[in-house]
């Protein structure tokens, strides 16, 4: 039988789960951040990500709904509040339309959903999925790779300021606050994780959890490399060049 962990070796078993596995490593990414997409790539990652953006408080509303303390349901709905926003305050998906309105997308088309890879609706599908059907516990570990989004957050800013003369800071304005958010997230959930982790299967549990997660992100980035950049096979029905574009004022 497997033995338990202590509290550090758990806690840096999911830590290296996130160097060797979160997306911060995928050739999408790092052509992001490294100035080598044209805009309409950019455009393509734009309008996938909406549909991750827009399942996030989905799926953390499943997650809610079975906390079983005020405290843990305090903690939880500030995350929802985060990306649906409320009274005065723009939410994260208002920002990432923000985002897409920035790099010339319709709102309508992008909300729409349609033209998004299919690889993009069934990772994020299952993801929502995972946390319904999932143990409470990992349904709360598969949020664990906020744990490392601030620093990819960082370089990814920076290199798309400094590269795209079509990117400025207010179309990337979603991520002003969230590497503050994720951080608050993750320590929380991190503690939860430590805390509820019982048994050595548990432990086990919640690291395929988070492996399960980094799958997640690593499957739309592969979704978009292999539509739009190499070797650039666009699916049936997904989204092409100068499709679902803003009405820049009857230019067109
Ligand atoms: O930009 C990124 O690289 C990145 C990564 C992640 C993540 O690690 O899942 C999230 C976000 N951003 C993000 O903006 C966000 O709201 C978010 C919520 C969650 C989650 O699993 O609950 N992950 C992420």
């Amino acid at each position: 039988m497997k033995a338990m962990m202590g509290r550090e070796d758990f806690e840096a078993g999911l830590r290296q789960i996130g160097a060797e596995r979160y997306h911060h490593l995928h050739p999408f990414q790092q052509r992001l951040q490294n100035g080598d997409l044209s805009k309409t790539q950019v455009q393509a990652w734009a309008l996938n990500r909406y549909y991750y953006q827009s399942q996030i408080p989905v799926k953390d509303a499943y997650i809610l709904a079975r906390l079983r303390t005020p405290e843990l349901r305090r903690e939880w709905r500030q995350r929802i509040i985060d990306h649906d926003g409320e009274e005065g305050q723009r939410g994260g998906i208002e920002k990432w339309i923000a985002l897409t309105d920035g790099v010339g997308l319709d709102r309508a088309y992008v909300e729409s959903g349609v033209g998004i890879l299919a690889g993009t609706r069934f990772a994020v599908d299952a993801y929502v999925h995972f946390v319904q059907e999932r143990t409470l516990l990992e349904a709360i570990a598969s949020s664990l790779t906020e744990l490392f989004s601030p620093t990819v957050i960082g370089t990814r800013v920076r290199g798309m300021l400094e590269h795209y003369d079509f990117i400025s800071k207010e179309t990337l304005a979603y991520f002003d606050k969230r590497p503050v958010q994720a951080k608050r997230d993750s320590d929380f959930a991190l503690a939860y994780c430590l805390d509820n982790a019982r048994r050595p299967e548990e432990q086990t549990a919640v690291l395929d959890a988070l492996r399960f997660k980094c799958q997640v992100l690593w499957a739309q980035l592969d979704a978009l490399h292999f539509a739009y950049v190499e070797p650039g096979m666009i699916p049936p029905d997904a989204w092409r060049t100068g499709e679902g574009l803003r009405d820049e004022g009857g230019a067109a």
